[in-house]
């Protein structure tokens, strides 16, 4: 039986070791070491999931719901600490884990199996109340040393912070699998069935029994999102598909699709199988409660399709103008558990679908863009009343932002028509004055800009190359998370409404280090103000009276004039004149700003200076 306490050294072991080959050589050993110890049982698929920061498979929607608070309580029951003492020590390390390494009790043996540990996680999502849960966690972390202590809390918080991604997981267990002078586990093969799959332990378990072959794409589990690379003109956009310089695009050709660039929520839609219906977010979360509208619409999907993933933007959208409602109006449809009927009506939501991932039971990401773009048209062509092909898309002026309501009332009749499957207008362009034009029309119709995806190119799940480009307004805007927040004055005292925020320095894959850039009042609504500030109460990691550290998870996105040099953050720069433009819980933390951008702007001003 397999340790903890192994995953616990290894961990620390790893969180140690600059080299990747290194890492690499060590999680294939335990890997080895724990299916040799037990072939039967499935803990190298434990080792492997826990080792790579997931509690569960990622295709188990399952989640712990043990946040800070819960865990800080569990640490101070048991070592008996003081909240001074805990914030001490925190403050020491920024980490829990590492907070808690400091203060726990030795333990003589070490018992703890990592089935045990599965058994526990399995259970707390079922606990009906947080006194249960935190029973259950207090019974896990009695049994630990201070380092499987450390360890187990870093994993509860998905906050490992060891330099370890899954892909490289992926590549020690292909290592782990393959045998000298014998059978050779690819990586890619590994690869292609945890994606499948979505189970790095499942994936294990076939690797060692040379199954690999038979694992089977489930539909339900999200795949990862493919993301743009940002241009500043159609010049530049043309000089990176072709890779020719700048100053020759005026002559080069290439073949692109071009869409609107709309300002909505990405999601991922499963659907066709049954009626089941799943909507993802760009974070891997489930939205579907949050739009039972498209939910009721997409569960008519007949079985005749053999199962579908869409990608597309779901929209807001007013059906009088045929346009997409500014993201500010359709945000409030985000994130909502119970949709009343009245927002249903005044904000209707639709699918504006722009890729075909899977469909007729099979993955379509290895085909040309091309190809999948024909096959979607058919498929919005058969669903028939589900969907409108082409959007109207006229030139008119938009609306006035206090008529939208008014205009949103629909007659029955109009009801009807309501489409909520839309296929986004593309169409092929070749040269810079064509994706000049199109940006500007897109921008006339209230988008954000345009998209342009190379015709011949694969869909890459979670991977922002060159493949696919965004054109946009230029406004400065950096995405950032929220790592500290401070009482506002007058009408906002007793509220945490003014928020420090970050982004990812140089070592955030091995540290988790966040570098601070900024702090802003500015932009939120009361509401949304009210519920952060309630947000950061509970989620306060650190408590200095009139400010407080809060877990890096909230993201942030902020316009600014510029970006200065400053010695009051850390980054070493800060933002001009920040505003928040909005928050972005779809966002990951890795997908954040980094450093490196920061500088990026900061030279750009330099080079262009702005006003
Ligand atoms: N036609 C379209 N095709 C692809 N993505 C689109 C389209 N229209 C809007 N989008 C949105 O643009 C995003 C792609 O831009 P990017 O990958 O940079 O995400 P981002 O960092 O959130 O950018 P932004 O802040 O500009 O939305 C997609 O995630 C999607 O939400």
């Amino acid at each position: 039986m397999a340790l903890f306490a192994d995953v616990a050294s290894l961990a620390e072991y790893l969180s140690g070791e600059p080299s990747r080959l290194k890492k690499r050589a060590a999680i294939a050993a335990a890997l080895r070491s724990a299916h040799s110890a037990a072939p039967a049982s499935n803990d190298a698929g434990l080792l492997a999931l826990y080792i790579a920061g997931t509690p569960f498979a990622e295709s188990d929607p399952r989640k712990l719901n043990a946040g800070g608070a819960l865990l800080s309580s569990a640490i101070k029951a048991i070592t008996g600490a003081t909240d001074a003492a805990l914030t001490t020590a925190y403050r020491r390390h920024g980490d829990m884990g590492a907070a808690a390494f400091d203060l726990w009790p030795l333990q003589a043996t070490v018992t703890l199996t990592l089935s045990e540990v599965a058994t526990t996680f399995a259970a707390m999502p079922f606990a009906k109340t947080t006194a249960v849960r935190g029973e259950l966690v207090q019974r896990l972390l009695r049994r630990s040393s201070p380092l499987e202590a450390k360890y187990l809390l870093k994993l509860m918080l998905g906050d490992m912070r060891i330099g370890v991604k899954q892909s490289l997981v992926e590549e020690a267990i292909a290592a782990a699998a393959s045998v000298e002078d014998g059978t050779q586990v690819l990586v890619k093969a590994v690869r292609h069935a945890v994606m499948l799959e979505a189970d790095l332990s499942r994936a294990t378990a076939m690797a060692f029994s040379g199954t690999l072959d038979q694992a089977m794409m489930r539909l339900f589990h999200p795949l990862g999102f493919m993301l743009a690379s940002p241009v500043e003109s159609p010049e530049e956009a043309v000089a990176r598909f072709s890779s020719k310089p700048i100053d020759e695009a005026e002559e080069v050709r290439v073949e692109a699709f071009l869409e609107d660039k709309y300002d909505g929520m990405r999601a991922q839609i499963h659907c066709g199988e049954s009626s089941r219906v799943a909507m993802y977010s760009r974070n891997k979360e489930e939205i579907t409660e949050s739009f039972p509208d498209l939910l009721e619409a997409f569960a008519s999907v007949p079985a005749s399709t053999g199962g579908l993933i869409l990608d597309g933007e779901i929209l807001g959208w007013d059906f009088a103008t045929g346009r997409a409602l500014p993201f500010a109006v359709m945000g409030q449809r985000i994130g909502r558990k119970r949709v009343q009927a009245e927002l249903l009506r005044k904000i209707p939501a639709v699918f504006m679908v722009f890729d075909l991932l899977y469909s007729a039971g099979e993955l379509q990401l290895d085909k040309p863009l091309k190809a999948r773009r024909n096959a979607l048209e058919a498929i919005v062509e058969q669903l028939g009343t589900l969907a409108t092909s082409p959007i109207p898309i006229e030139d008119r002026t938009p609306p006035a932002q206090a008529d939208l309501f008014s205009q949103l009332e629909p007659t029955a009749a109009e009801e009807e028509k309501f489409a909520r499957l839309m296929l986004s207008p593309s169409r092929l362009v070749e040269s810079a004055e064509e994706i000049d034009r199109a940006y500007a029309a897109a921008r006339a119709r209230a988008n954000e800009g345009v998209m342009l995806k190379a015709a011949n190119s694969h869909y890459q799940p979670g991977r922002r190359g060159l493949a696919w480009i965004k054109l946009k307004r230029e406004l400065a805007t950096l995405d950032v998370v929220i790592t500290g927040a401070e009482f506002g004055h007058g009408r906002r005292a007793g509220i945490l409404s003014d928020y420090t925020f970050a982004v990812c320095g140089p070592a955030f894959h091995q540290t988790g280090e966040l570098l601070n850039v900024g702090k802003a009042y500015s932009g939120l609504t009361d509401a949304e103000i009210a519920e952060l500030s309630a947000w950061a109460m509970a989620h306060t990691l650190e408590d200095q009276g009139h400010f407080r550290t809060v877990e890096p998870i909230r993201i942030l996105e902020v316009a600014f004039n510029n970006i200065m040099r400053s010695e009051r953050h850390a980054s070493g720069f800060a933002m001009r004149f920040p505003r928040i433009l909005r928050i972005r819980d779809d966002k990951p933390l890795e997908e954040i700003d980094t450093l490196d951008r920061v500088e990026e702007i900061y030279q750009s001003q330099v080079d262009k200076p702005v006003e």
